[in-house]
């Protein structure tokens, strides 16, 4: 380090425009590492059931904030999960109330609890046109299902088959491409300067296929998209630390109990919402791009989603490695933490 490097950086209070907060036990357990960092976040509606009207969104966020602990200042914006019955009044009314922030596109069978998603997109189309109206974006899980579509070739097939079809029919249509993992999302971004932009996750700005099966397997590496080749993920650090507005922070903290993850068919998803923050301010630095941190993380999504970027400011600061703790305990069982796999020197002040 030389004399010159910062140690201390202060940003705009950061937010998290794609998160998984479950519900009961489990929300009450994750939810305090979000908000004890993040301003608002997008909450993604794949619960059981589904949260699929606006009716189910209001009580959802109702159940955020009595979670959320005394004296802790959060705004959960909430998310329709799109099915081919919704109805396109009720996302505009819940639009118009201030309740549904954006809707949710999964095709059926892509994730965790999509059974409920999307087969046929020509059956959502009135939705999308009602949205494209009203200005409210569809924040999109770009992964085909196709069985004899390779799992690594899964979100670049879904950008040709599906997503760009959907764009040219709609094309007002204001699209978030939720995680993308590929240099193959990253130009698409790029080439396409209109209504579309996407959120990149911490864990893929860290880690690549290797560290999931070199050495052994790693259920806790484990998520959807699937990490891909060493240069997607450089691609990707490459777009998240540009300050291109279009890529903004979504973490896709998506806790599952340890149990659920170490099994013979584990489930995916990757818990980061304790350590994000200090994981991101090492990939920035390690870019030589710290500076771009506030644009990634507490600008661009602000922007892309027409809210003003917080009022309020959070300062890391560098020293002595992080302690963080190896899991945290809720009242639906432990939770792994991220581990980057290098020590991480930045810390919320
Ligand atoms: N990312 C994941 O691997 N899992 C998410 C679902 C999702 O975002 O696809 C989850 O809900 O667990
Ligand atoms: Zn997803
Ligand atoms: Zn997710």
């Amino acid at each position: 380090m030389t004399d010159t490097a910062p140690t201390r950086l202060t940003i705009r209070r950061p937010d998290d425009w794609h998160l998984h907060l479950r519900d009961g036990d489990m929300l009450a357990g994750v939810l305090p590492h979000t908000a004890a960092h993040f301003g608002r976040a997008i909450i993604m509606p794949n619960l059981v059931p589904p949260v699929t009207t606006g009716a189910m969104a209001a009580a959802y966020r109702e159940r955020i904030m009595a979670a959320l602990p005394e004296g802790m200042k959060f705004e959960p914006l909430m998310v329709l999960y799109l099915t081919e019955d919704t109805d396109p009044e009720d996302v505009a009314a819940a639009h118009k109330a201030g309740i549904a922030t954006s809707v949710k596109l999964y095709p059926a069978g892509a994730t965790t609890n999509s059974s409920s998603g999307v087969r046929d997109f020509d059956k959502v189309r009135p939705v999308l046109e009602k949205m494209a109206e009203i200005g409210m974006p569809l924040c999109v899980h770009g992964e085909v299902t196709d069985s004899d579509i390779d799992i690594f070739d899964r979100e670049a097939v879904f950008i040709d088959r599906v997503l760009h079809p959907i764009r040219k029919k709609v094309p007002d249509l204001r699209v978030v491409m939720e995680h993308v993992t590929t240099q193959d999302a990253v130009d698409y971004v790029r080439d396409n300067h209109k209504n579309l932009g996407a959120t990149i996750t911490t864990h893929h700005l860290i880690i690549n296929r290797n560290h999931i099966l070199a050495g052994g397997i790693k259920p806790h590496f484990y998520c959807l998209p699937v990490a891909k080749r060493e240069k997607h993920r450089i691609a990707l650090v490459e777009a998240a630390t540009s300050g291109d507005p279009r890529f903004f922070l979504g973490t896709d903290s998506a806790p599952h109990s340890d149990p659920n993850k170490l099994q013979a068919c584990g489930c995916a998803g990757i818990f980061t919402a304790p350590n994000t923050m200090s994981c991101l301010a090492e990939v920035f630095e390690a870019a030589g791009k710290l500076k771009k941190l506030e644009a990634f993380a507490s600008l661009n999504g602000p922007a892309f989603y027409k809210l003003p970027a917080s009022e309020q400011t959070i300062t890391l600061v560098k020293g002595d490695p992080v302690q963080y703790p190896e899991k945290i305990h809720t009242g639906a069982g432990d939770v792994t933490v991220f581990d980057p796999g290098f020590p991480l020197h930045w810390r919320v002040e």
